[in-house]
């Protein structure tokens, strides 16, 4: 699933940069979105992309201090972004524990909309609301309880409307303090790629296929745009209906 899912990635960046020049990507940590990263560094194709043309952005990051192993920019460096011609410029991490706001993820979470809002003035769509660049591809790990980003069922953080980053305190899953984008940030992107592999993803995936209220399931509220893409491997869509499993 990463190497097929890769390959489509691949294809959708170089389609990006032929129409526009230049292509976005919102990347998603955990298990899939880190699969996916390392199958991309070896992707065949993947020297069709201008990578020096991409500008990187994170969906989520957990509030860690720079270079901690459990950061999700951490992980990708490890998996892919030492691997391809980057532009360091057109990397934009979300901001680490240790950086100039401290322990403060609100402030550290408005830092990061005011780089987004920034890369829209710069890309032209600054007079839109929310001020966001446009995202060409958005990535997304399901959680095994259908939280996307750090949007967990139930938090608060999922009600968020008016900011595009949200600083998220005391979520279910380690490490407690988080950055991430919001719902309408999300649906901002052209396209949305939910990535589910794995038995423990089944029930979520299936759950958040026939759910309607983002509030107690994240991921019925990720929608693309353009597009909304469900990539799932044979377990994690075990439990989904026949009809829906072509
Ligand atoms: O903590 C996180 O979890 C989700 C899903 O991770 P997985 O390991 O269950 O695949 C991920 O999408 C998110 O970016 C990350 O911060």
């Amino acid at each position: 699933m990463a190497r097929a899912t890769a390959a489509r990635l691949v294809t959708a960046v170089a389609e990006a940069q032929a129409a526009r020049g230049g292509a976005s990507v919102v990347l998603t940590g955990g298990r899939n979105g880190n699969a996916l990263l390392a199958a991309l560094a070896q992707a065949p194709g993947r020297d069709g992309v201008d990578w020096s043309r991409v500008d990187l952005w994170w969906g989520d990051e957990r509030f860690l201090p720079d270079g901690d192993p459990d950061r999700n920019h951490t992980q990708a460096r490890e998996a892919f972004l030492d691997a391809v011609p980057l532009d360091p410029a057109r990397i934009h991490p979300m901001p680490a524990s240790d950086g100039p706001h401290g322990h403060d993820a609100a402030a550290a979470a408005a830092a990061y909309a005011a780089e987004l809002a920034a890369a829209a003035d710069a890309d032209g769509a600054g007079g839109g609301t929310p001020r966001l660049p446009v995202f060409d591809v958005l990535l997304l790990g399901l959680g095994p309880d259908t939280h996307v980003a750090s949007l967990f069922p139930g938090h608060p953080a999922v009600r968020e409307e008016e900011r595009t980053v949200t600083g998220v305190l005391e979520a279910p899953k380690p490490p407690p303090t988080r950055i991430s984008l919001t719902l309408p940030a999300i649906r901002s992107a052209r396209q949305v790629w939910l990535l589910a592999a794995g038995e423990d993803k089944a029930e979520a995936a299936a759950g958040a296929l026939a759910a309607d209220d983002p509030f107690e399931v994240p991921a019925a509220g990720a929608r693309g745009r353009e597009r909304t893409v469900w990539i799932l491997d044979e377990a994690a869509a075990a439990r989904l209906p026949a009809s829906a499993r072509g």
